[in-house]
């Protein structure tokens, strides 16, 4: 996947800019606050009109405009030994243009404009930003969220068994308060609609972690050999999954702990309670591991999830890395850059002196103003 060029206004506080990125490495430097992250958050846009920082409409557009628009030339290479596709013009606006409701929308070469989470999957990318810190430090949630994201852009089919598995286990939480409670329900009609629903939850749960399962397979290799080249064999990192219940374990599971739910009011166990346990030297990496260990475990799995993607797919995604070297060594500051020249990667930085001597395409940003350094 490559970015040719980039358009951009209104977006943010960048009220005009262009970009022609380099074949592999960009680099946007600049000072705090200056438009840096904005811009890789405007290119994050097009993989599906949502901003890695979750931004409303009205905080992406520019204060006092009315909408932002964004004109890039996307080309795929759907396969690396394959002639790349022809290039494509993607025009996406945020807010509300004239004559177009309020929203997020998206025209490919000059088609009438549709929602932009239409463009899914057509410009497949992955980000690091300082927020992903909390793959490590923070609860099992974000980690599951983590799998679960890669595995929707990798496999049509994984939402909506995942949504299936949402809603079974939504239905089940409200029949279990209930049943604390204890009033309105016979017992007899809880335990048979409880057990229907474990029969949904065994079918869906069994599905999304066999997916998982196999992507973490792909994964858990490639993040170590990636965080054993990171830091030169400082540390050896481990990925673990905390399943709850060995392949085709669900149901009995479910059944096995029936009562105890019916006591708790609460589901107790199934795929929503896994978590994938990250580890440095066989300490867990959220207790031990320094800030410079953390990032260098995010960015191991961060980069082995754009390689996982190129191998499941056969298309490397466009890598976007938001302030990657603070905080890391000139040991490691020197290998992520070598990887940065390996595919089509964006990098933002306060500090360019790492970047002078880079073969890359070096940008400025100054006050939402982007100039060629
Ligand atoms: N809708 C908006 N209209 C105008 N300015 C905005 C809007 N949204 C954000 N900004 C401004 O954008 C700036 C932040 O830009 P950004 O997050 O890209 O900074 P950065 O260059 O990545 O900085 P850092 O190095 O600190 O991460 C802030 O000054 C903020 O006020």
């Amino acid at each position: 996947m490559r970015l040719l060029s980039l358009e951009v206004a209104n977006y943010r506080n960048i009220a005009a800019a262009q970009l022609e990125p380099g074949r592999e490495l960009t680099v946007i430097c600049g000072n705090n606050g200056q438009g840096k992250t904005n811009l890789l958050e405007a290119i994050w846009l097009l993989t599906g009109g949502k901003s890695f920082r979750g931004g409303k409409d009205a905080e992406l557009v520019r204060r006092g405009e009315t909408f932002a628009v964004l004109e890039a030339v996307t080309q795929r290479t759907r396969q690396e030994d394959q002639e790349p596709d022809e290039p494509a013009n993607v025009r996406i606006t945020v807010g509300t243009p004239d004559a177009q409701r309020p929203g997020r929308y998206a025209s490919v070469n000059g088609s009438p404009p549709k929602r932009a989470a239409g463009l899914a999957g057509s410009f497949p990318a992955v980000v690091f930003d300082p927020g992903h810190l909390s793959l490590v430090k923070g609860a099992p949630e974000g980690r599951r969220r983590f799998l679960d994201a890669a595995l929707c852009q990798l496999y049509p089919g994984y939402l909506a068994t995942y949504r299936r598995y949402v809603r079974a286990l939504q239905q089940k939480n409200a029949l279990l308060r209930h049943s604390a409670g204890g009033t309105e329900r016979p017992w007899a009609e809880k335990c048979a609609l409880l057990e229907v629903l474990n029969v949904e939850l065994a079918a869906q749960g069994e599905a999304i972690q066999k997916r998982r399962r196999e992507y973490l397979a792909l994964l858990t290799p490639l993040a170590c050999a990636n965080y054993a080249e990171l830091s030169h064999g400082a540390e050896r990192m481990a990925v673990r999954y905390a399943a709850q219940f060995e392949p085709g374990g669900l149901s009995a599971l479910l059944k096995q702990r029936q009562n105890e739910e019916l006591r708790a009011g609460q589901s107790l166990c199934g795929i929503h309670r896994e978590d994938v346990e990250l580890l440095l030297d066989d300490q867990p990496a959220k207790v031990f591991a320094s800030q410079g260990q953390q990032r260098s475990v995010v960015l191991s799995l961060k980069m082995a999830e754009a390689a996982a993607a190129a191998r499941i797919t056969g298309e490397h995604p466009v890598l976007l890395l938001d302030d990657v070297l603070s905080e890391l060594d000139e040991g490691r500051k020197q290998y992520l850059l070598t990887r940065m020249k390996e595919k089509q990667t964006f990098v933002t930085s306060c500090d360019d002196t790492a970047f002078l001597k880079t073969d890359g395409e070096v940008y400025r940003m100054n006050g939402g103003v982007l100039s060629k350094a």
